[in-house]
């Protein structure tokens, strides 16, 4: 019998002719924290759509809990948490009432005060929900997702509309249900939200997997960069080249910044002998390498390079 809590294998799904996952694979073991990041229309809210039972995969199997989605959505439904991108509240109800609407399907909910203390909503128990903020409604939104102490918890964009204190706040929330065992699946477009949150992450773009691992894992094959401000009176053409790679030019505070990214060789001391060479043109020419700055690849650096591989 598999460990694995969310299996996903060889998964498409389309709609009409347009095929929106393209045959996916991943699983998330039980207490893992799984995040998929992706270009807009990339097949995230599709396939968390399938692995919710919501869709009928048009290819391929998923599991979750061991069970089919689909086939046995009812019988998981207590067991599963959601928060989709975009909720069903309803605006005439309280804070209180809603809470209590979503209490009364779970056979042993939370607290409802603990519910909403967790998202910091307490104070807001007896305002209508059309009253509340956007993101106090996403706050919302994970209460009720949470408030029946699901084994598994699907987070759409969970953070979305949130201050930077609100996002801190969920974070730490999202940690604890990990601590405590809850499995977690997370779409984001915040790439810190995933690095912070995340024991594996899979970028998606154009209903496929591009990378996934760990973060350290990703990052690893895309090299070091290094990066400094092009001296002024510089022709772009006089810049050296750094194993054999002419620099990138992007403009950054309005200053050109020329930038190296470098891939082949020993990733133990390729940055030392790009920057030893750099140096070493720098004080023959008599230059200043103005905000010199050598770092291992980002995960955005990953990100953005499966988007214009493909441009
Ligand atoms: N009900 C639907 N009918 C037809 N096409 C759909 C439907 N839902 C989604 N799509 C299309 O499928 C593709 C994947 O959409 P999906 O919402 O899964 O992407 P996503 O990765 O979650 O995007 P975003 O980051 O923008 O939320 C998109 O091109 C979208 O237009």
């Amino acid at each position: 019998m598999s460990t694995q809590t969310i299996e996903v294998d060889g998964l498409r799904q389309r709609y009409g002719d347009f095929e929106a996952v393209r045959g996916i694979d991943f699983e998330v073991p039980a207490g893992g924290l799984f995040a998929l990041l992706g270009t807009n229309g990339a097949g995230k809210t599709t396939t968390i759509e399938v692995l919710e039972g919501f869709r009928k995969p048009t290819g391929g199997t998923v599991r979750l809990l061991g069970a089919d989605p689909w086939r046995q959505r009812k019988a998981l439904r207590p067991r599963v948490g959601i928060m989709l991108q975009e909720s069903g509240l309803i605006g005439d109800l309280t804070v209180a009432e809603t809470v209590d609407l979503w209490r009364d399907l779970h056979e042993q909910p939370l607290d409802a005060d603990d519910a909403l203390k967790q998202v910091d909503l307490l104070d807001k128990a007896g305002v209508q929900v059309r009253q509340l903020s956007g993101g106090q409604k996403r706050r919302l939104d994970l209460a009720l997702a949470v408030v029946g102490r699901p084994e598994v918890l699907f987070l759409d964009e969970p953070t979305t509309g949130m201050d930077p204190e609100a996002r801190l706040a969920t974070w730490r929330l999202i940690q604890d249900l990990v601590s405590a065992g809850t499995t977690v699946l997370l779409t984001t477009h915040y790439l810190e939200e995933a690095e912070r949150l995340a024991d594996r992450i899979a970028i998606m773009h154009r209903g496929e997997i591009r990378i996934l691992g760990t973060v350290p894992e990703v990052v690893a094959g895309h090299g070091d960069r290094i990066t400094f401000r092009v001296p002024s009176h510089t022709p772009i053409d006089t810049l050296p080249r750094l194993d054999g790679l002419a620099p990138e030019i992007a403009v950054a505070d309005g200053l050109p910044t020329a930038s190296y990214t470098l891939s082949g060789g020993d990733p133990d001391a390729r940055a030392h002998r790009g920057v030893a060479s750099l140096v070493a043109w720098a004080a023959e020419t008599g230059v200043t390498l103005d905000r010199l700055a050598v770092r291992p690849a980002s995960l955005e650096d990953v990100f953005l390079s499966i988007v214009e591989e493909t441009r």
